[in-house]
């Protein structure tokens, strides 16, 4: 096998079951990659940081859909996009009378620092409108709907943490499974979608897995887990 390329993998329906739960198979297979791993996510930074620790791999992270990007190594943490934008679209969505989603207490967007997510089984369109009238995007991971502004991406974040760690964007091998997955699909050298990917991340990918979630994850990166 040629060398091990770096990972940048995302984690909702890649590391994942169905219901959202790390397949624990991943643990041991990400610490043993004999390259970085990247951890790219939607989810805010504390989720990612806290895989990274709990899989015992150096906190390389992109969290918040490229909003926030950590390089333990350099000792780096910058962050992109723009919360009280995000956070006035959340206000006017309310005060229309839609809801976030969420419990009272909001544990998806209580350390969001760079954007807004709302529950996918609240009405897209008036969000898209009102989220477009302030210069702002919507992008669906097939988990939640992230309010962010447009210039911000797992890909940018990609492309920091590679400068960061010395390594070109190019040699990296993407994993992933939605539409927040393309920039990172694109920046990559090497792109794969998992078997339940969305549309727009499998238009994307370089190669499609025949197994799902984690099993696709394996499969992306050609390795036989321990059950
Ligand atoms: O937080 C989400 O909505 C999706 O997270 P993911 O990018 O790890 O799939
Ligand atoms: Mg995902």
């Amino acid at each position: 096998m040629m060398d091990a390329p770096p990972l940048a993998v995302d984690v909702d329906g890649t590391l994942t079951d169905g219901q959202g739960a790390i397949d624990h198979r991943v643990l041991p297979v990400l610490r043993e990659w004999p390259a970085p791993v990247v951890v790219a996510t939607g989810k805010s930074m504390p989720y990612p940081i806290a895989l990274c620790q709990f899989a015992g791999i150096e906190g390389r992270v992109i969290a918040e859909n490229g909003g926030v990007v950590a390089v333990a190594d350099t000792d780096t943490l910058r962050f992109e996009g723009d919360r009280a934008a995000a956070q006035a679209v959340a206000d006017a969505y309310v005060e229309a009378g839609y809801s976030l989603g969420w419990r009272e207490i909001d544990f998806v967007n209580r350390w969001r620092e760079t954007e807004i997510a709302v529950a996918r089984e609240q009405p897209l369109a008036p969000l898209e409108s009102i989220a477009a009238e302030r210069g702002l995007e919507v992008v669906d991971t097939g988990y939640a709907y992230h309010v962010k502004s447009p210039d911000v991406s797992k890909g940018q974040g990609l492309e920091v943490v590679a400068d960061e760690l010395g390594l070109d964007p190019a040699a990296f091998l993407a994993v992933g499974d939605s539409e927040n997955d393309v920039s990172t699909f694109e920046v990559a050298g090497e792109a794969v979608a998992v078997a339940n990917a969305d549309d727009a991340a499998l238009a994307a990918a370089d190669r499609v897995t025949d197994d799902a979630y984690a099993d696709g994850f394996f499969e992306a990166i050609g390795v036989d887990p321990i059950r």
